[in-house]
């Protein structure tokens, strides 16, 4: 048992897959695993553990904004020997070339938060995927034709108020994305010697506040979960 994570040494599964909302977890769980149950409830974040496809798997939720993942991701690596992360969150579009039926897969995240330079020396960290999972994960978009965008992304403090100069430098950068945690998640793997991933499904286009049709946002999500579960399943 960890300060938040109120679960046993052995609960939770090599793999744990990473929404932001404990809801999406247990919907994640409920729907994709077998023999699930739940193995945490510390503030409502629920955690989960089951198969998928005869693979022993968790899904446990992460809140929101750098700090919550920070503290999961650090209990879950240090607190329950958790090897591979790979966050199933929700984005704001911003380059535009982005299709937001798509999942976009993030290669690596930029971030407004002085939270990386506080870890790294004073020092600009370059938050990456992990290159195996990376190409694991290009390889099942391949072949299950699941529509995915591979780019950078960017990992910003604030939801609402952004600064007036912000979304047009992620623009100028092709910057594919922004959401509130995976360059905290990248890093702190890298920290820890562990492996992450983030997968993103765009809920509305930053730059016109276009949001798409509930249907093609469910679709964009299933697809995003089933490349997250394959890439887990591939990935041993
Ligand atoms: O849908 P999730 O995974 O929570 O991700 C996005 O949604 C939340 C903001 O609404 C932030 O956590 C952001 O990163
Ligand atoms: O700007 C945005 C839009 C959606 N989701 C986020 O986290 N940030």
């Amino acid at each position: 048992m960890t300060p938040h994570i109120n679960a046993r040494p052995g609960d939770f599964a090599d793999t744990v897959i990473m929404p932001g909302d404990p809801l999406r977890a247990q919907r994640i769980a409920e729907t994709y695993l077998t023999d699930a149950r739940r193995v945490c409830d510390t503030r409502n974040m629920f955690g989960y553990t089951g198969y998928y496809k005869g693979k022993r798997l968790s899904v446990m939720a992460h809140g929101m904004g750098i700090p919550s993942v920070s503290i999961y991701v650090h209990e879950l690596i240090t607190g329950f020997e958790v090897k591979t992360l790979i966050r199933v969150g929700t984005c704001g579009a911003v380059d535009d070339g982005v299709d937001m039926r798509n999942v976009i897969v993030a290669t690596g995240a930029g971030t407004s938060s002085s939270v990386n330079r506080d870890r790294f020396g004073g020092y600009d960290y370059a938050a990456v995927a992990d290159f195996d999972l990376l190409r694991h994960c290009w390889t099942v978009a391949q072949h299950q034709q699941i529509p995915a965008q591979f780019g950078n992304t960017f990992t910003n403090d604030l939801l609402y108020d952004k600064p007036a100069g912000m979304l047009p430098a992620l623009r100028k950068m092709n910057i594919l994305a922004v959401e509130m945690e995976t360059s905290a998640l990248y890093t702190l793997a890298a920290q820890h010697r562990a492996r992450a991933l983030s997968l993103l499904t765009a809920c509305i286009n930053s730059n016109t506040g276009e949001e798409p049709a509930e249907e093609q946002q469910q679709t964009a999500l299933d697809n995003m979960f089933r490349l997250a579960l394959e890439t887990a399943i591939f990935s041993d």
